[in-house]
C-alpha cells in the first residue's frame, strides 16, 4: 500500500522552485513562486504534484482519492527549512559566560582563557555517547519543533582523533536512527587545545595526518570546517587542512571573518569551499572572490545578536552577487537558539534582507550549502516530501510575528513528525 499524503488548499504555498541546479541569486533570492489556494500530493515520501487542486484531482484522481488530507485553509505552505550550520552534538551549557560577557568580557577573552570552546570540549569529552546521543535528540525534536527537517551537524569539541570520532559516531547514529536528515561535517580544526596553543604544529598535523584520513576511511562527514580566526587556525595552517580534506574527499567550509576580517572568505574562494560561513567582517574583496567563485554565504545573525556584534553585511553580499543562506549556528556559546525562525526575523530586522530572501536562504539555498540541492529544499515533482506548514496566513508574517514559533504541523519524507 502507498503512502499518500494531500496538503490542500493552502492561502499561500511557496515553492521556491526552479534553482535545484544553482543556488539563487541577487534578484533571484526574491523569487518564491507562491501559489495562492495551492496543495501538494505525496507519495511513498515524495512530491508527486504541486498546483491548484482542481489541476492536481484531474491528473491524479485515483491517488487524491486514498490520500490522507491536512486542510491548510488559511495556512502558509513552505518547504521544511534547512539548517547548513550546527554544533548539534556537545554536552554542556555555558550561561556562566553569557553573565561575564553581559558584563563586558569578550568572547575571545573568555576562550583564551580555557572557556569558550575549551570548556565544551572538556564537557563533551567527559560525557559517554550515550549521554551526548540522548542530548542531541532531544535538540533535533525541538528543530522539527521549529519547522526544521534538515541539519547540518559538526564535530570540533573533541580535538582529538578519539573524541572527534565520538561526536562523528552520534550524529552517525543519531541520522540512522531519526527521522531528521542529518549531514556531517568534521571540525577538528575548531581550536587548538589548550596545553599546546605556544605549538600549534604538532595539533595542526595530528589533524591532517591522523584524524581527516580516519574521518574520510570510515565515512563520518562530507565536509571539512576551519575556525580560520586570529588567535585560532591562521589562514596558512586552514588552507593546509581544507587541502588535506579535499585530498580525502572532503568538501571544505569554513568559519571565516567572524570577529575580525583575516581572509577567510578569500581562503573560501581560493580553495573552492561550497561556503564561507559567519563573515560578519568580511573584506569587499573577499566578498567580491566569493561571488567570482560561487562560494555561498552561510550567514549566522543569531551569533551577532547574541555576541552582541556588528551583523553581517548580507544586503552587499547579495547585491554583489553571493548565494545567501542562513543557519542557527546552534552552539552553547555563541548563538545558544534552535530557532531558525527567529534568525529569519533577524535577516530581516538586522541585515537588510527581506522577507522572500530570508525564505530562500533557509530552504534552497540552504540546501545548496549543504550539498543536498537535488532533493530537498524546494517543492517541486520528485523532491522528498519534507514540508512545514505555518498558522500564519501569508509568509510576510513569519518576520513580522518575530520570536514566535508559527509551526502548525511538519512533514518529513510524506509524514506528519510534528502536530502543534
Ligand atoms: N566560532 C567558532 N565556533 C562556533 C562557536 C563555538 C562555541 O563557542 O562553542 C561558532 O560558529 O560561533
Ligand atoms: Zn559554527
Amino acid at each position: 500500500m502507498s503512502e499518500l499524503l494531500l496538503i490542500k488548499n493552502a492561502s499561500q504555498l511557496v515553492t521556491t522552485k526552479g534553482y535545484s541546479d544553482q543556488p539563487a541569486k541577487r534578484e533571484k533570492m526574491s523569487d518564491l513562486t507562491v501559489i495562492e489556494n495551492g496543495s501538494v500530493l505525496m507519495k511513498n515520501g515524495t512530491i508527486q504534484a504541486v498546483g491548484l487542486l482542481e489541476d492536481i484531482e484531474k491528473e491524479h484522481a485515483e491517488l487524491v482519492a486514498q490520500a490522507e488530507v491536512i486542510d491548510a485553509t488559511g495556512k502558509l505552505v513552505t518547504p521544511g527549512l534547512i539548517d547548513p550550520h550546527t554544533h548539534l552534538v556537545h554536552a554542556g551549557t555555558r550561561e556562566n559566560e553569557y553573565a561575564m560577557r553581559l558584563k563586558g568580557k569578550t568572547y575571545m577573552e573568555i576562550m583564551n582563557a580555557g572557556g569558550g570552546i575549551h570548556a565544551t570540549t572538556r564537557a563533551t569529552k567527559e560525557a559517554s555517547f550515550d549521554q551526548l546521543y540522548e542530548e542531541s535528540k532531544k535538540r533535533l525534536f525541538t528543530f522539527f519543533k521549529y519547522g526544521v527537517t534538515t541539519v547540518e551537524a559538526k564535530s570540533g569539541y573533541g580535538l582529538s582523533l578519539e573524541h572527534e570520532m565520538k561526536q562523528l559516531e552520534v550524529a552517525k547514529k543519531l541520522a540512522e536512527d531519526h527521522e531528521m536528515d542529518i549531514v556531517s561535517t568534521f571540525m577538528g580544526a575548531h581550536a587548538i587545545p589548550m596545553d599546546e596553543k605556544d605549538n600549534p604544529e604538532p595539533f595542526v598535523k595530528r589533524v591532517i595526518e591522523e584524524m581527516i584520513p580516519e574521518v574520510a576511511k570510515k565515512e563520518l562527514a562530507t565536509f571539512n570546517d576551519v575556525f580560520c580566526e586570529r588567535g585560532v587556525f591562521t589562514p596558512e595552517q586552514s588552507r593546509r587542512i581544507l587541502q588535506a580534506g579535499k585530498e580525502h574527499g572532503l568538501i571544505p567550509k569554513i568559519h571565516a571573518d567572524e570577529i575580525e576580517p583575516y581572509g577567510g572568505a578569500e581562503l573560501a574562494a581560493e580553495v573552492g569551499a561550497i561556503s564561507a560561513d559567519h563573515l560578519l567582517k568580511a573584506s569587499d574583496e573577499g566578498i567580491r572572490q566569493m561571488a567570482e567563485r560561487d562560494v555561498i554565504g552561510v550567514l549566522l545573525p543569531g551569533t551577532a545578536f547574541f555576541l552582541m556584534a556588528e551583523y553581517a553585511d548580507a544586503r552587499k553580499m547579495i547585491d554583489q552577487g553571493v548565494a545567501v543562506a542562513l543557519s542557527t549556528d546552534a552552539n552553547p556559546g555563541s548563538s545558544p537558539t534552535l530557532s531558525l525562525q527567529f534568525i529569519m526575523n533577524l535577516g530581516c530586522l538586522k541585515m537588510g534582507m527581506t522577507p522572500e530572501e530570508v525564505l530562500v536562504a533557509t530552504t534552497i539555498n540552504a540546501a545548496h550549502a549543504i550539498g543536498k540541492a537535488e532533493q530537498i529544499g524546494s517543492l517541486e515533482v520528485g523532491k522528498q516530501a519534507d514540508v512545514a506548514i505555518f498558522n500564519v496566513s501569508n509568509y510576510l508574517k513569519l518576520s513580522y510575528n518575530y520570536g514566535m514559533n508559527h509551526i502548525d504541523q511538519v512533514i518529513k519524507k510524506g509524514k506528519v513528525v510534528v502536530e502543534n
